[in-house]
């Protein structure tokens, strides 16, 4: 293992020593792809099941998880405790958490799983510390919270956020516009269909070349970097909203609280004073977009205590079935819907129909 670490330290060395312009475009396009093979391979090793620190990943529980990312001491234990029922240790020293601690926070009638990690330091994607394994945590995510103390350097910031970068973790970030697909044959067809900063056909060229791909259809429809078309052949990277929790303002002036509060994502609280946590709830709620769809039973009002809650991106009466039982779909013969989706209270509609937040839905099933 520390092999590849010492080759991912050499090829970051020589990317930072090579002058970015037209004559090298090609080689860094190379080098970038050298380098996100061998991340992946830290990662999840080829052709052999990655082992898994036993007992370290819990149970997914609740409708979307979160994760508490961050370095030592930052705060992320005391905010556990102040949104969950749960208890996780605090201490003024650092590493006080060792493993994985869930909770569970009642919002909007959701259940959301909060996540209280270990701290993680510079060098956690190689191996520092627990960072791997927090890390791999972060990935099983929908939402990461990345924690930072308002008293320490924001540099900090940008040490987190490069950890889970070299980790496939791409945050507040949609995936590129590029369409790949490899071929069994017929060479290279390259198209783009706007103009291209980075990508020159020799670069692509010798990235697949990395990869040992010499047939494939790529179309770019954005103007992509190299890194966007690595991140599309590696095809493991996964697209998370980041909320950046600004912790411990009670220690700070107002005027410094109005400078810190500029870090675009980010909400300021005090975990320990608990202000400003309602702020954070709405927050991430947001973030995770999520609808609510109270169901009705035939001759019965609403069940508006529990809603059944579903992405805002996937919310057909389709994935609402979906979400109720595996096997409700093949029993559907159509719904009924009152509120904002539909233009009648209430109005039959069949499983492709795009419910509301709030929704109440009947369904009529095949006898
Ligand atoms: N002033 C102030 N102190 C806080 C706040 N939140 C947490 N602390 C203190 O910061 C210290 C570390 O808190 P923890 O919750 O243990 O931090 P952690 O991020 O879980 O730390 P590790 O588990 O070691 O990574 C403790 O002494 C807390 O009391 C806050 O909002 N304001
Ligand atoms: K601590
Ligand atoms: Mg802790």
């Amino acid at each position: 293992m520390s092999g590849i670490v010492d080759k991912i330290e050499e090829i970051e060395h020589e990317i930072s020593r090579t002058q970015k312009n037209k004559r090298t475009e090609k080689h860094l396009g190379l080098l970038k792809a050298k380098l996100a093979k061998l991340r992946s391979d830290l990662l999840l090793p080829r052709g052999g099941g990655g082992k898994k620190e036993e007992g370290f990943d819990v149970a997914k529980t609740g409708e979307s998880r979160i994760g508490l990312i961050g370095f030592p001491s930052v705060g992320k234990s005391t905010l556990l405790n102040k949104l969950t029922s749960s208890e996780s240790e605090v201490a003024s020293y650092e590493f006080t958490t060792l493993t994985t601690v869930p909770g569970i926070i009642y919002y909007m009638g959701a259940k959301l799983q909060l996540l209280d990690l270990p701290g993680i330091i510079e060098g956690a994607a190689k191996g520092t510390g627990r960072g791997k394994q927090v890390i791999g945590v972060a990935r099983t995510c929908n939402l990461i919270i990345i924690m930072l103390d308002v008293l320490k350097p924001l540099k900090h910031k940008a040490i987190l956020e490069k950890e889970l970068d070299g980790f496939g973790i791409r945050l507040n970030k949609k995936p590129p516009n590029i369409v790949f697909n490899k071929k069994a044959k017929g060479g290279l067809n390259y198209v783009t269909t706007v103009p291209q900063t980075n990508l020159d056909i020799e670069t692509v060229k010798s990235i697949l070349k990395e990869y040992r791909i010499f047939n494939a259809d790529i179309t770019v429809k954005c103007d992509a970097s190299i890194d966007d078309l690595i991140d599309v052949i590696e095809g493991n990277r996964i697209y998370m909203p980041c909320l950046y929790v600004l912790n411990k303002i009670d220690q700070i002036s107002l005027t410094e609280l109005k400078l810190v509060s500029k870090v675009p994502h980010s909400i300021p609280i005090s975990a320990h004073q608990e202000w400003n946590l309602d702020g954070l709830l709405e927050r991430i709620w947001e973030e995770l977009d999520l609808i609510r769809i109270y169901t009705k039973p035939k001759g019965e009002i609403p069940d508006f205590s529990s809603p059944i809650i579903v992405p805002r991106k996937k919310r057909k009466v389709k994935d609402l079935c979906r979400k109720i039982h595996k096997n409700i779909i093949e029993q559907f013969k159509f719904a009924y819907v009152w509120g904002s989706s539909v233009k009648h209270n209430p109005q039959k509609v069949g499983k492709e129909h795009i419910l509301d937040d709030e929704d109440v839905v009947q369904i009529v099933k095949k006898f």
